[in-house]
């Protein structure tokens, strides 16, 4: 007999992780009953992080023994496989997927996508999804997580329909104040290469970013481009000893990386997932002009109005006394995202901006970034793998995988 699988569609509102440990904990609700009394594993990036959280502890390799690197350090791809396997071990009876094609390049998808297929002959599965195109082909109920309320759909063409959009109000808010850069060129890589051990990653990479400039990163799965966003934010030792030239700086020449970091506002989903404390929405918008997470002095009236734009615009004014902890895990992004523009930082970057949001949200991320890159004097660089619909770039800089290691061209 076939497996039965659900696709659901949820939003920044949906109360995912409420519903998964429901389903896990044999008490599913109406409409997945048939999962009572199943044994059932999550596949999802949270998962993965405790994963990786918990290597970094105790220094052993939970789910990759196989490989001689830490999970930390393989790419997405190569992390989602590797999770993959682990929970097939485990023999479940079904798998919930949250979001499971997020961070990963298009060869990467059909990869998990046709291993997906050949797990769905054995296994039900429950595909949570943000996005319409991600919907496993093989599916055949399909429902939309609102808040906490479960609403199914008649058919696939009823779900894949339906929208949930929303709109931008509003501009992008003023600077706070300016910041002295003299050098027109803000970033550049001169004949960069790097190496891990003897696998080549990085070669002859060059690329310059000029003040005010608006770039897309792209590239697969493992072609570097974290490794290069961190030689840049001076998180990564490897920058050194390379041409590298950052805010009129040689990397390497007794700059500061402290001051280096205050010139750069930094947006990744994981990041935000991390974030435990008990502040007010308003308060996290205001800590990104003061370089702290959550906010222990009194705002001033200029940091409100600014907070109070800034909310405003991306459609959540009226939850900013709610603490930040009680938000959907998509609103909590925009409020990080809000967050490091608010100070229109000299290099804003938004590596995977858009991963975990739903095709709404996505075009109004998408439509909020290339105003704000049009808008204010910040350099932008964008990381997604995804072709972000709407994304209007300056630049594209592209990493070509090769066996000698990424090569970078200007498309
Ligand atoms: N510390 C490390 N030790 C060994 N290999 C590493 C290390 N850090 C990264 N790598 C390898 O370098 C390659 C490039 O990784 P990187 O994370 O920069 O790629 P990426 O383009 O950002 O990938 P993704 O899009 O999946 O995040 C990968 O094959 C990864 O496994």
């Amino acid at each position: 007999m076939s497996k039965a699988h659900w696709a659901l569609f949820v939003d920044n509102t949906s109360r995912k992780d409420l519903l998964v440990d429901a389903i896990l904990e044999q008490k599913a609700p109406a409409g997945f009953e048939a999962l009572n009394g199943l044994k059932g594993s999550l596949f999802s990036k949270r998962v993965l992080e405790r994963f990786i959280d918990k290597e970094d502890r105790h220094g052993t390799r939970l789910i990759n023994s196989d490989r001689d690197q830490t999970l930390k350090s393989m790419s997405s791809g190569e992390q989602k496989k590797a999770l993959l396997k682990h929970l097939l071990g485990t023999k479940p009876d079904f798998l919930i997927l949250d979001n499971p094609f997020d961070n990963l390049d298009i060869g990467s998808q059909e990869k998990l996508r046709h291993q997906l297929k050949e797990v769905s002959e054995e296994i039900s599965i429950v595909q949570l999804v943000s996005r319409k195109t991600d919907v496993l082909p093989f599916i055949d109920t399909f429902a939309r997580l609102e808040g906490s309320h479960i609403r199914f759909y008649k058919n696939k063409s009823e779900a894949l329909s339906s929208s949930n959009g929303q709109g931008l109000m509003g501009e992008v808010p003023q600077a706070p104040y300016r910041y002295e850069i003299e050098d027109d060129v803000l970033i550049r890589l001169n004949d960069v290469c790097v190496k891990y051990g003897e696998k080549p990653i990085l070669q002859n990479i060059d690329w310059t970013i000029k003040k005010g400039e608006f770039w897309e990163l792209r590239g697969n799965n493992g072609s570097g481009k974290t490794t290069i966003l961190s030689m840049i934010t001076g998180d990564n030792p490897k920058g050194y000893g390379q041409d590298l030239h950052i805010f009129g700086h040689k990397k390497g020449s007794g700059e500061s990386v402290w001051e280096i970091k205050k010139l750069i506002g930094y947006f990744t989903p994981s990041i935000t997932d991390k974030f435990t404390g008990y502040h007010s929405v308003e308060h996290m918008v205001i800590s990104g002009l003061t370089d702290s997470i959550g906010l222990y002095v009194r705002p001033t009236e200029i940091q409100l109005r600014l907070a109070q734009e800034w909310l405003r615009l991306i459609g959540l004014w009226d939850v900013k006394d709610e603490l930040f902890h009680d938000l959907t895990m998509g609103q909590k992004r925009l409020v990080m995202c809000a967050r490091a523009m608010i100070k229109h930082p000299p290099l804003l970057i938004l590596d995977e901006p858009t991963a975990g949001l739903d095709d709404a949200s996505a075009a109004l991320f998408v439509t909020l970034v290339n105003k704000f890159a049009k808008e204010s004097d910040t350099t932008t660089i964008f990381v997604s793998h995804r072709k972000e619909p709407g994304l209007d770039p300056d630049f594209v800089y592209q990493l070509e995988m090769d066996t000698d290691g990424s090569k970078g061209r200007v498309l």
